[in-house]
């Protein structure tokens, strides 16, 4: 079964796009919000966690996420001690889902498949790209986010341009109905791979 790993920077819409797969009956892993889970349900991350930014990390034995973004996404190296510990908990998490799954290909979505070199364990990747002002107005309107916020989350995550360089696929994400159009394409191209392959 085919690994198709599905990035963006933030507020371009993978998670939108996700969905879209979902629909056609393609299972869909979301890195983001397993990372989520395994924060709130594991206590061997909770103790990490704990370790690298004191108590305040968590409240109720659950992630105080805002007190921990405004802890790494001005602190690369705070950032990188973060990604280590949850990484490889979402990696194994990953593998467990993935030996469940019965169909020609899977979908995993990540926020930073290029940055963090997951993309070699793809057969395909797929990057969803949109205009920066419009990512910005929509993660406004969603999260009620300041602009500076997310531009901070930004400047951890390469450019469009250079992740271009190493996408299979690359979907323009401005009208809706044409990124649907566009996402119908690709399942059928990586379909066909498949045959082929
Ligand atoms: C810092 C945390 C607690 C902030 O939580 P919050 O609910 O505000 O954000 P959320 O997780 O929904 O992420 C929203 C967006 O932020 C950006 N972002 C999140 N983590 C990272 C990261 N490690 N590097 C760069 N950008 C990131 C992405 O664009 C993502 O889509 C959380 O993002 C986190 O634990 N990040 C580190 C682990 C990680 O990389 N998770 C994502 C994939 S497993
Ligand atoms: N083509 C579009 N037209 C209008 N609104 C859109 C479009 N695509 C996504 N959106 C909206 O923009 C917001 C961000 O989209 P989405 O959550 O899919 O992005 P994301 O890349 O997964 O975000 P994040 O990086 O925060 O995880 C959502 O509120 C979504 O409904």
């Amino acid at each position: 079964m085919k690994i198709v790993g599905l990035t963006g920077g933030i507020g371009s819409g993978k998670t939108t796009v996700a969905g879209f797969f979902k629909e056609m009956g393609i299972p869909v892993y979301i890195a983001d919000e397993a990372g989520k889970r395994l924060m709130s349900t594991s206590e061997e991350i909770r103790e990490k966690i704990i370790g690298l930014f004191g108590e305040k990390a968590y409240k109720d034995n659950q992630p105080e996420r805002k007190f921990i973004a405004s802890k790494v996404f001005n602190d690369q190296e705070m950032l990188a001690k973060l990604n280590q510990i949850i990484h490889p908990a979402v990696a194994r998490d990953f593998e467990q889902w993935h030996r469940k799954q019965s169909s020609e290909y899977v979908i995993y979505e990540a926020a930073i498949l290029f940055e963090t070199g997951g993309y070699k364990k793809c057969d395909f990747s797929i990057l969803v790209k949109a205009p920066q002002k419009l990512r910005i107005d929509r993660l406004k309107k969603r999260d009620n986010s300041s602009k500076e916020e997310i531009q901070q989350r930004m400047n951890n995550q390469w450019s469009d341009e250079k992740k271009s360089k190493l996408a299979d696929f690359i979907i323009n994400n401005e009208d809706l109905e044409h990124t649907k159009q566009q996402v119908e394409h690709i399942h059928f191209e990586i379909l066909k791979a498949g045959k082929n392959s």
